[in-house]
Order: structure tokens, then sequence, then C-alpha cells
């Protein structure tokens, strides 16, 4: 396939274009790039990539465009691209504002686990997407992870506040965790491992399961023991009020990336 990726040395970008070179998705010579910094010296190891000099030159070379650039910079692309198919990672960005460059329109929104292939990246097609573009964005997408269709465009705005988020929550909490250790003068090799245990080895039990987490808390409630208080106090303490807060916040600062609109 003919890809041409917008933002290609970028956080995702970056994974994508690896991905996609490696597992042989996309032919290097069918793959078309740009950045804001001009070509690299090296692409993941493969000099025979083609760097478009701007925009327009990478929709002419491509039949399927990744935009993976910030929402803040999408106006200024000034896309073009009639009769493309645009797959488009920005969150906050909605179909009916991307349709502006006549392509037809998939957001999908992966998360940073990308960069070891393992992103889970659900996505939304716009009216006009065909059954074998349906195909197409799942290949692309299994270049840096694995994917499912959703049917509703505003859902896109929980998968940014939720996968989206990557090890965003999980470092919040190891985090607290490992400062509370530290201040109760705890040895630092000692503290780093107590966070994994309760923080990565505890979320490796409900992989694959996670609907499980209520028959855990129940488990433990019942126990009645220490981790029982900590849970109590937890929730007393406002734990789910923030969970909820953080999802809230997310979603509406998703909705008010792209700024008022400027001309066109
Ligand atoms: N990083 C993440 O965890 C996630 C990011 N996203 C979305 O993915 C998109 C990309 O995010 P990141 O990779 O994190 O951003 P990034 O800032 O790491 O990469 C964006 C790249 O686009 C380049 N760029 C900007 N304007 C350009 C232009 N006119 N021509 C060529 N290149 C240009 C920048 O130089 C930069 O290298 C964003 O829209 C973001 O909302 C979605 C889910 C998760
Ligand atoms: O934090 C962000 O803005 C990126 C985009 C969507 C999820 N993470």
């Amino acid at each position: 396939m003919k890809l041409g990726l917008i933002g290609a040395t970028g956080w995702l970008g970056s994974a994508l274009g690896k991905g996609l070179l490696e597992k042989g998705i996309v032919a290097p010579g069918d793959f078309t790039l740009l950045n804001r910094g001009g070509p690299p010296s090296d692409y993941h190891g493969y000099s025979d990539v083609f760097w478009a000099k701007d925009v327009p030159e990478l929709v002419q070379r491509s039949e399927i465009i990744v935009l993976s650039v910030r929402p803040q910079d999408w106006r200024g692309l000034q896309l073009a691209a009639p009769g493309k198919l645009v797959l488009s990672f920005m969150a906050g960005v909605p179909c009916a504002e991307l349709q502006r460059c006549g392509g037809r329109i998939v957001r999908a929104m992966p998360n940073a686990a990308a960069e070891m292939g393992a992103s889970y990246s659900p996505w939304f097609a716009a009216e006009g997407v065909t059954v074998d573009d349906r195909d197409v964005v799942s290949r692309v997408l299994s270049g840096f992870g694995t994917s499912d269709p959703l049917d509703r465009e505003d859902h896109i705005d929980l998968m940014t506040a939720v996968p989206g988020s990557g090890a965003a929550y999980p470092s919040l909490l190891a985090q607290a965790i490992l400062t509370y250790l530290r201040d109760h003068g705890l040895p630092e090799q000692i503290a780093r491992k107590s966070v994994e245990a309760a923080v990565c080895d505890g979320a490796r039990m409900l992989e694959g399961r996670v609907e499980s987490a209520a028959t855990y808390l129940e488990a433990y409630l019942d126990y009645n023991g220490t981790t029982a208080a900590g849970l109590r106090a937890a929730s007393a303490a406002g734990f789910e009020a923030a969970v909820s807060a953080a999802l809230d916040a997310a979603i509406r600062a998703s909705r008010d990336l792209l700024g008022p609109e400027e001309n066109y």
C-alpha cells in the first residue's frame, strides 16, 4: 500500500513508521514521510523511504494518509486530499472538520504503548469509508498493536481519556506510593521494587480479565484486614471521585483542543 505519514518522527508517528516497515505492511519505496525537522540520516534503519518536501507532494504519492500531528497543527497543514483515505490520530479534531480535506475519514485513538508495539487503537469511520478501507485501517493499525472499530464518533473522546492516556494513571499511582515510601524512609531500591509489586505485578493479575477487578475488591473487603482498611480510606478520601473528575477533565480538554475556528 502507498502510505503517507505526516508527523513521522513524532511519538506515535515514529512508532507506527517503525512497525509498518519492520512488519512489511508498507514497503519502503511505497512509504512517504514528512516531518518538520527534515529527513533524519536514518529512519529505523531504512534509508530507502521517501521524504516528501511538503504536504501536497506527500498526498500526491499516497493512497492512505496518516495524520500524526498535534491537533493544534491541523489547520496549518491546509490538507487537500480528495479521494484519499485519511486516518487521523488527532484528539479532538472531529470528522466534520477533517472532511474539509475532501478525503474519506477515519479517526483512531492509539496510545503510548505504541512504542512497544502494544497500542490499543479503537477507531471510527465516517460516512463514505468503504469495506476495503476498513480492512486497510485495521492493517495499518496492526503496525503498532491491536484495534477495534467503534460505531459512534463521540466514543473517540472516551477512548482519548482512557486508552489514550497510556501510562499516565499507572504512573500517577506509582509516583504517589513511591513518594509515600520515600517519605517514610524506605531504602530506594526496596521502595521501587515494592511499587512494582503493588502497581505492575498487581495489574498483571487483571490482564485479559479486567472484569475480575470487582471480584478482587470484594475479596479484599470480605477479608476485612489491612487492605480493606486501606481501600475504605481511599474511597472515603474520594478515590473514585478523583478518577471520574480526571476522565471528565480529559474529555472536556479533548473537546477544547482545536480552539476557535480561524481561517481554514
Ligand atoms: N502521544 C500519545 O500518547 C497520543 C497521541 N495522540 C494524538 O496523536 C497525535 C500525535 O501525537 P504525538 O505523536 O504524541 O505528537 P508529537 O508532538 O510527538 O509528534 C507530532 C509530530 O508532528 C510534527 N509536525 C507538526 N506539524 C507538522 C507539519 N506541518 N508537517 C510535518 N510534520 C509536522 C511535529 O514536528 C512532531 O514531530 C496528536 O494529535 C495526539 O492528539 C493520540 C493518542 C495518544
Ligand atoms: O495527552 C494527550 O493530549 C494525548 C492525546 C490523546 C491522548 N493523549
